[in-house]
């Protein structure tokens, strides 16, 4: 009976294969399918040296014969140069270098042609104007090119969403995480799990099958439920990195707060080295929150200015507390900002005792947001004064002069070790889920996975691993509802 054990599982690695290798059914293969060439600028806009225009579809060869005549299509995948013109009115327009790259060995999977020309506006858009005279061709949508090669099986769904974020990356961090899942780290993960699960599956099966036969081996559901354990067990794992992907995709949330005239302001603007808040000796200037995205030592953050906390003050100011208050409930990270020459005042005392200390108290490894203790102005201690004594619950503070700069680097090391924490190390370990879809997939697999275990119905467990083994074909190769398609491929660029 080992035989059909081992037909039951081909059967299913097949069928996994075609679940993980196939995009979903339906709308992006038709749509590449559709025939048509699309053609666009894919550098970016206005001046430059260098411009790069793509075509992509069956109509590539003719409309690069058609810009280029007399002359033949050039060799594959080497760039040659010839003189562009106008297939029209046979009007010169610029000599360029061309690239021709026949499918299925292109990035789309399809023909593609590649312009490379002088980047001024007039070339540009007079080699566009003669692309959209060639019969078959029209001017491409944003992310249809990735959209092209997703339908042809060039890139998995993880490794177009890696893609979007290489594009749109702008720290160093995201930039690995990205490359990382452009690389299909994250969809060969996926794979292995599906791997195992179709194994599982098949014993099942087999069992469901051939039960009463004495030939079947021995212990082959326990074999199953050992590795479903063990599954359940990594995706466990994976699901609990609290949400670090995530965050290192969108940026970690940096409040600053503190009593008014601390110098939050001050600090904001100093991190993001431009002048986002009004910085004034008058307390209470700052009412609203302030958004602005910082790299702060590679990571991503979006840092929040917030109203200094404090009672008895006007509605308007009051107002500003409330969503100071409320800002600093969203926060991964707590920047509490003091004056240290202050540390006795009654809205410093109550900013230690009902913010920091609280905070401070709990445990960020359980969850918690995490907090840095920043006493400001220090150029106002006498040199060699150490600030007023602290509580000693409460963290050790950072001393800092937004005025002279000094302390600036230790707060950035610290940040950088906070933000490390938050978003995790890029480079190193699992790659991370870096979307909310991802987590969806996953928890879905993990609760299928759950269902099939506790189940004593043999045939329902074996549903509910199929279910689950369907959620990990989903989070890799794609699937479910076409909106969510187009709301990947949106993110991209038009030429993307
Ligand atoms: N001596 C000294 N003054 C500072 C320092 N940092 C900020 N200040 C001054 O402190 C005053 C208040 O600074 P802000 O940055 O407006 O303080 P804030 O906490 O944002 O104030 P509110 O928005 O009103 O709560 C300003 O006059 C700053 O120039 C510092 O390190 N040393
Ligand atoms: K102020
Ligand atoms: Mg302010």
């Amino acid at each position: 009976m080992r035989s059909g054990l081992r037909t039951l599982a081909a059967r299913a690695a097949r069928g996994l294969r075609r679940l993980c290798a196939r995009p979903a059914s339906g709308a992006p293969a038709a749509r590449a399918g559709s025939g048509a060439t699309v053609f666009a600028l894919s550098s970016g806009q206005g001046r430059c040296g260098v411009a790069v225009i793509r075509t992509s579809g069956p109509a590539s060869g003719a409309a690069l014969r058609s810009l280029t005549a007399p002359r033949a299509l050039p060799p594959a995948r080497r760039a040659s140069l010839r003189l562009l013109s106008d297939p029209r009115s046979g009007e010169p327009l610029d000599r360029a270098l061309v690239l021709w790259f026949p499918g299925p060995q292109s990035f789309t999977g399809e023909d593609c042609a590649e312009f490379h020309v002088h980047g001024g506006t007039a070339v540009v858009s007079g080699v566009l104007e003669a692309l959209g005279r060639v019969p078959g061709l029209r001017p491409a949508e944003a992310g249809e090119f990735t959209r092209q090669a997703f339908a042809h099986g060039k890139l998995s769904l993880t490794e177009v969403e890696g893609l979007a974020d290489l594009i749109h990356a702008e720290t160093e961090a995201q930039r690995r995480q990205a490359l990382r899942q452009l690389d299909g780290e994250l969809g060969h993960l996926c794979h292995g799990w599906a791997e195992t699960l179709t194994q599982a599956l098949a014993h099942v099966e087999a069992y469901i099958d051939f039960g009463e036969d004495d030939n079947l081996e021995e212990g082959v559901l326990e074999r199953a439920d050992s590795q479903v354990q063990r599954l359940q067990a990594a995706l466990s794992a994976h699901l609990q990195d609290a949400r670090r992907g995530q965050r290192l995709r969108s940026g970690a949330h940096v409040v600053v707060a503190g009593p008014p005239n601390a110098g939050k302001s001050s600090l904001v603007n100093l991190l993001s080295r431009k002048p986002v808040s009004i910085v004034s000796p008058e307390p209470g200037t700052t009412r609203d929150v302030l958004e602005t995205p910082v790299d702060l030592g590679g990571f991503p953050a979006l840092l929040s200015d917030t109203a200094g906390l404090r009672e008895g003050v006007g509605p308007v100011e009051q107002e500003g507390v409330r969503r100071a208050r409320d800002r600093l409930e969203q926060a991964d990270l707590l920047l509490a900002v003091l004056d240290a020459s202050d540390l006795a005042s009654p809205s410093s005392r109550d900013f230690l005792d009902t913010v920091v200390a609280p905070l401070g108290a709990r445990d960020p490894r359980e969850g918690g947001q995490r907090l840095l203790l920043v006493l400001n102005k220090r150029d106002l201690l006498a040199p060699g004064t150490p600030p007023a004594a602290l509580p000693a619950a409460l963290p050790a503070p950072l001393l800092l002069s937004c005025l002279t700069g000094q302390g600036l680097d230790t707060l950035l090391a610290a940040l950088r070790t906070e933000l490390a924490a938050l978003c995790g190390d890029p480079g190193a370990g699992p790659p991370l889920l870096t979307r909310a879809r991802h987590r969806h997939h996953l928890q879905a697999c993990l609760d299928a996975l759950r269902r099939a275990r506790g189940s004593s119905d043999l045939a329902l467990a074996a549903e509910a691993l199929r279910a689950a083994r369907a959620h990990l074909g989903h989070l890799a190769g794609g699937g479910g509802p076409e909106e969510l398609l187009d709301v990947i491929f949106r993110d991209f660029c038009i030429g993307k």
